[in-house]
């Protein structure tokens, strides 16, 4: 897509739902000739005020509301262009007629993520801190809504601009080394160099050795239900959900589908999946619902492993939290192969207060850290960058001449550059901004 800069875009930036008031976001070269027209002469700078609307305020033709208006001159806003904000009565009219007046006059809707685009292309911000905004705007929980901040207010840009200002110093040794070939630079500062490549790879794999706790909190932590069929998987999965999510009924292999419900645990997003009793079956549907089942069980994060009573599981999963269901009816052992068993009972719901913190100290323990430690990574773009950065460092160590080396340090500048937008990223812009909401 061709990018143009100086058109004027505007934007509802409030949800669609009913609400009482309505802000249009402008943004562009035209804001100044808009907004006089709109709204006659020019409020002070970022001063709320309170003006009338009209669709040619020159004329006093057609009075579209009364509203308070924002005046944002660039370069000192949200986007760097000059533009403004109109806070209006929420009526679906005046929001249609406003947006007609803005068409007439020559400003165009704004495209998913532009507003945000535009800030990123004028440098108000970098690509990790604009991506910081989509998720701390589709936050959900608390645990989201920090990890958001933190990233929308720069700490993980930090992180990253602070690995690439070290590796600009090392080269600029590495050119001086080989410049000036004859100089021999003393062998400490060579060593120190080494070191400094060797501290820097080192500090990366910690940040991608993160345990994933950062992709973790922004998708949701996700926990698989499995067991054998009449476990009573689908009434853990309705208790958890607190509504009749999945069917549940006595004859077994009920359950064929995985059956996904969200939730809040621990001010973390999680994701229980019920999924089909695991059994041998000439039933090629259910055959299929067991397939996918394990699958589930390969790829989450935990697995509420789930028995009926006295019928104790052969093998118990990696990752596993053990759950003996039905203890109304039958004793459940304390212990299955060593491993500590959870007793309830869905009918009567023994147990259940237990296994809520059980669940709830699971997930505190995917996604806890420690305080001050270093910001987390958030999306598998920036561990991508990471990773490819690290192999060129690595590659730097094993390379014996300067000028090599030098170039394997360059690659791993590049690396770290794409991942805030200082280089080489026109490819992934389009892809990144679409996935924000309009109006953003
Ligand atoms: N009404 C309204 N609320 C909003 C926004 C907005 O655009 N409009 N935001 C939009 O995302 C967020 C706040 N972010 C903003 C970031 C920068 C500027 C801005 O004008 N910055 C100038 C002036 C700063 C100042 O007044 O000191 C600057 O940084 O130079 C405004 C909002 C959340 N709330
Ligand atoms: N007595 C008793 N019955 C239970 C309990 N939990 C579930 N049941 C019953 O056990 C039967 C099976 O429950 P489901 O939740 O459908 O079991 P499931 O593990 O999802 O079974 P499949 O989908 O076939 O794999 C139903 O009749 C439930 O009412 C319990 O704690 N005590
Ligand atoms: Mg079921």
């Amino acid at each position: 897509m061709a990018y143009q800069h100086n058109e004027t875009i505007f934007a509802l930036s409030t949800g669609l739902e009913r609400a009482a008031i309505a802000v249009m976001r402008v943004s562009g070269a035209g804001s100044a000739v808009l907004l006089q027209q709109l709204c006659g002469t020019l409020p002070a700078p970022r001063r709320a005020v309170l003006r009338r609307v009209w669709r040619d305020s020159a004329v006093k033709d057609n009075l579209l509301d009364e509203a308070v208006v924002l005046w944002f001159p660039g370069p000192e806003s949200y986007t760097g262009e000059d533009g403004f904000e109109l806070h209006l009565h929420a009526g679906p009219a005046i929001i249609s007629a406003v947006a007609e007046a803005l068409v007439q006059s020559g400003a165009r809707p704004a495209e998913p993520g532009e507003f945000t685009r535009r800030a990123f292309t004028n440098g108000r911000m970098d690509l990790v801190e604009a991506e910081g905004i989509a998720d701390l705007i589709a936050a959900e929980t608390e645990s989201q809504r920090k990890l958001a901040l933190a990233q929308s207010d720069g700490a993980l840009s930090k992180l990253y601009q602070n690995w690439r200002e070290r590796l600009k110093y090392i080269l600029a040794y590495q050119e001086a080394l080989i410049d000036f070939p004859d100089e021999n630079l003393p062998q400490e500062t060579e060593q120190k160099l080494t070191d400094e490549i060797s501290n820097l790879i080192a500090e990366m794999q910690s940040h991608l050795q993160d345990g994933e706790k950062g992709e973790r909190i922004r998708r949701g932590v996700v926990f698989a239900i499995a067991g054998p069929p009449n476990a009573g998987k689908s009434s853990l999965l309705n208790w958890l959900a607190e509504r009749d999510a999945a069917i549940v009924s006595s004859v077994e292999g009920t359950t064929r589908d995985a059956i996904e419900v969200g939730g809040t645990l621990a001010g973390v997003r999680v994701t229980f999946i019920d999924t089909a009793g695991l059994r041998e079956t000439e039933d090629i549907i259910e055959a299929e619902g067991v397939r996918r089942a394990l699958f589930h069980v390969k790829h989450a994060d935990c697995v509420l492993q789930m028995f009926p009573g006295a019928t104790i599981p052969e093998e118990v999963f990696s990752d596993a939290i053990l759950i003996g269901n039905k203890a109304d009816l039958i004793p459940v052992p304390s212990e299955v192969h060593g491993h500590e068993v959870i007793p309830v009972s869905l009918k009567t719901g023994e147990g259940l207060k237990a296994l809520r913190h059980v669940l709830e100290r699971k997930v505190e323990s995917l996604t806890a850290r420690l305080p001050g430690s270093a910001p987390l990574l958030t999306r598998a773009r920036h561990r991508a960058g990471v990773q490819e950065a690290q192999q060129s460092l690595a590659a730097a160590l094993e390379q014996q001449w300067p000028e090599l080396r030098g170039e394997e340090i360059r690659l791993a500048m590049r690396a770290l550059g794409r991942i805030t937008g200082l280089v080489g990223v026109e490819d992934v812009l389009d892809a990144i901004f679409g996935q924000f909401c309009i109006g953003k």
